[in-house]
């Protein structure tokens, strides 16, 4: 979604958030902001907060201190996962017609399966689908809403290999061709950084932050998920004559463009 002229339109953001569980502080000092067409990526290790942040992105968690701006007017929500009673009878296509909040149209939900490669189950109950099936239906159920503004916390659990590209691909391309924002989180960190914009690497607080190339080479990213990791990721990338700034943009070698740019998510000297 395009705003008025050039300027790109900013769907979400959090300014200085703060939130606890109880007494375990959890995110801390955290900045974040998704516009139109881009995809924002959060990378981290288990128990990071990543999670906890997108449920204050939307709304469902509320911070201890901070702001959070949406300006988004539909938002589709992959939770990592949805628990449903297993006593509950649901059909995928009664789940997904809530959704939308109308009448079904058979050939509408079933087209939209299709595209998730889920195009056989709309007659199954939802407590008989498999795990990368779920998904799947999750992810029809967002985009059947469509939204400005797509919140996907692991949207590829449980997806065989081959599903997981298409399903990439099918995000990608939301935010490429229908201009839909993006806040994703990911443990898929070759797809992180092969087709996203802007990484955010979280543990409670933002580690650092910018384009993948910047973030993949940055001493925290690196601490965090060990040289082995680094290494595999190394392949991804190219010969490159410029480097990127936090934002993406180029910049010359010279003007230190190949490291890391730091912002105001940068709590860490
Ligand atoms: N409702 C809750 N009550 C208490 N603690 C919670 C609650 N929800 C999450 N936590 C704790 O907060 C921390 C962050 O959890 P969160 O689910 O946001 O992490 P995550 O980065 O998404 O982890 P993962 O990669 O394992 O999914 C964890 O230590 C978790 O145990």
């Amino acid at each position: 979604m395009q705003g008025q002229g050039n300027a790109v339109m900013s769907l979400l953001s959090l300014h200085d958030v703060r939130l606890s569980h109880g007494r375990t502080l959890v995110l801390d000092h955290v900045d974040l902001t998704v516009d139109a067409g881009r995809i924002i990526t959060v990378v981290g290790p288990n128990g990071a907060g990543k999670s906890s942040l997108l449920k204050v992105a939307l709304g469902l968690l509320t911070p201890d201190s901070g702001r959070v701006e949406r300006s988004a007017k539909v938002i589709g929500y992959v939770p990592q996962r949805l628990e449903i009673g297993r006593l509950l009878p649901l059909s995928v296509r009664r789940f997904l017609a809530m959704a939308i909040r109308e009448t079904a149209d058979k050939g509408q939900l079933e087209a939209m399966l299709d595209t998730v490669g889920a195009g056989h189950v709309l007659a199954r109950q939802v407590v008989d689908l498999s795990g990368g099936e779920m998904q799947r239906v999750l992810l029809a159920r967002a985009l059947l809403r469509k939204p400005d503004l797509l919140v996907l916390d692991e949207p590829v659990g449980g997806v065989d290999v081959a599903g997981q590209a298409e399903l990439y691909d099918l995000i990608t391309g939301q935010a490429r061709e229908a201009g839909v924002g993006v806040l994703m989180v990911s443990h898929d960190l070759h797809v992180v950084m092969a087709a996203t914009d802007h990484v955010v690497c979280l543990n409670r607080h933002v580690c650092c932050a910018g384009h993948p190339e910047a973030v993949s080479r940055h001493p925290e990213y690196l601490a965090l998920f060990g040289p082995r990791v680094a290494a595999s990721l190394a392949i991804y990338t190219h010969a490159h004559d410029h480097g990127h700034g936090a934002d993406g943009s180029v910049l010359p070698l010279d003007a230190g463009g190949g490291g890391h740019v730091h912002g105001p998510g940068c709590r860490h000297g």
